[in-house]
């Protein structure tokens, strides 16, 4: 079977792409069909479209698939701004201000949030056996490049004798399952129960999109620790190691202990309250829109739009973005994020969370990072860039990641993290129930 991919070339600007890499494309091979194949995520996003290409080629159907998003925020002017905290934080500037995102740029949004949002598997009418086949090989495939954290649980925590593991978790889609309101994502209560005692093994944060008091009002857990607005609002400990220069604001966390706050873009709330109210203006005539107001970035909800609305409704956010130059454009599963061009993200947001609770060396640390979006990405990386990080995707599709293992959903997550608070147990008491080192008693 050949599979022939052409590149998307919409131009970028200030708008960040997708995934990072040498060429910006996936690459996965897929020894079954006894080719390497480019852009396996794309694959899925459009399938749709894929069922109506007739086959080119005798060996099988040849595909055209145009989602595959090119790489970094721009990095252009850099200025600082000064937030509260003795680290400049760099505002990155677009390359041109003036330039309309055209037809590409939306485009590539959309392609970028069916890629991160794929339906599951056979979920379409019209599916044919054979793309089912192919999908389950391109997953298969996916696999032994992000193995199960579940079923490499060992591999996960090696090397873990005396070091500490500390836990980072994101909310949608790997504490709560995906839902078609965000006012109703809720997690369950085994969920709630599970991250408690994770959070009375580990030092446990979670690190969310959401405006940090809402996060918290799903999680409702006060011994974690809570970063919203994908980083920007952090409520962390209060022990600011000496060596690191950022400071933050001293407040008392939901136990009345000491905390630290920590918010990098505190500068554009003006703006981003004019950004939130120009897109509701802007989108209200689009049926099923939503916006969000996260505090330091909103959301676009696309989930409940119909598809053939989708680029109307990217159009307008396109316009009103145009009045934003210092604001930027990512995209997430169905919907599109406004933030500041500001070098903050998830992954700032933990290297800011271990070094206030205290971590200097990261070779004595095993970060866990559970993420399932596009700007978890960030906080794999680094998570990756530590010698025992661990960077776990939450998805039951290939898609493409810098993570290093993957768990298919939220139900997963909840196994995975019983199963470490087993394992903890385990170490810290060696004569427990739980020594059962195949832990076949865990659920
Ligand atoms: O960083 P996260 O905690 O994963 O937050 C990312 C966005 O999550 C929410 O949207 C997503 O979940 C919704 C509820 O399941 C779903 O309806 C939506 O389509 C998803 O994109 C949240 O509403 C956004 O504000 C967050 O930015």
């Amino acid at each position: 079977m050949v599979l022939k991919v052409s590149e998307a070339n919409g131009s970028f600007d200030r708008y960040h792409g997708d995934f990072e890499g040498s060429e910006g494309l996936l690459r996965a091979s897929c020894p079954s069909f006894g080719e390497t194949f480019v852009g396996g995520m794309a694959l899925r996003s459009k399938r749709s479209a894929l069922c109506a290409e007739p086959p080119t080629s005798s060996c099988g159907p040849s595909l055209s698939v145009a989602s595959v998003i090119p790489t970094s925020p721009s990095k252009s002017s850099v200025l600082s701004a000064s937030s509260g905290c003795s680290m400049p934080i760099p505002i990155v500037l677009p390359k041109k201000h003036n330039s309309f995102p055209g037809r590409g740029s939306v485009h590539t949004w959309i392609d970028g949030m069916r890629a991160q949002s794929p339906p599951p598997i056979r979920s379409l009418p019209g599916d044919t056996p054979e793309l089912f086949d192919l999908e389950a090989a391109i997953y298969k495939s996916w696999l032994e490049d992000h193995p199960s954290a579940l079923s490499s649980f060992d591999r996960v925590i090696k090397q873990s004798h005396n070091k500490q593991i500390v836990v980072f978790l994101d909310y949608d889609g790997t504490l709560s399952p995906i839902v078609e309101d965000p006012e109703r994502a809720f997690m369950s209560a085994e969920m709630r129960a599970t991250v408690k005692e994770v959070a009375s093994c580990f030092p446990t944060a979670v690190i969310s999109g959401r405006s940090r008091p809402k996060v918290y009002d799903f999680v409702r857990l006060s011994e974690l620790y809570y970063a919203g607005s994908h980083g920007m609002d952090i409520q962390g400990p209060s022990n600011i190691s000496d060596g690191f220069r950022v400071k933050g604001t001293k407040s008392r966390d939901k136990k009345g202990n000491d905390a630290t706050n920590f918010q990098p873009a505190s500068e554009f709330l003006p703006l981003i309250n004019k950004v939130t109210t120009a897109l509701i203006e802007n989108t209200k005539m689009v049926k099923g829109a939503k916006v969000e107001n996260n505090k330091f970035c909103v959301s676009v909800h696309f989930r409940r739009v119909k598809e053939e609305l989708w680029e109307g409704l990217a159009e307008r956010v396109g316009n009103v973005m145009k009045e934003f130059p210092t604001l930027s454009l990512t995209h997430g599963r169905k919907v599109l994020e406004v933030r500041p061009s500001i070098e903050w993200d998830k992954g700032k947001a933990v290297e800011f969370l271990l070094k206030s609770l205290g971590f200097q060396d990261t070779n004595d640390l095993i970060p866990l990072y559970l993420g399932d979006d596009k700007t978890d990405e960030d906080a794999f990386k680094v998570v990756n860039s530590t010698k025992y990080g661990c960077s776990i995707l939450v998805s039951s599709v290939a898609k493409p990641t810098e993570a290093k293992f993957s768990l298919r959903d939220p139900s997963e997550v909840m196994g995975f993290l019983c199963k470490l608070v087993h394992w903890e147990k385990c170490r810290q008491d060696p004569n427990s129930i739980y020594m059962d080192r195949n832990f076949s008693q865990i659920p």
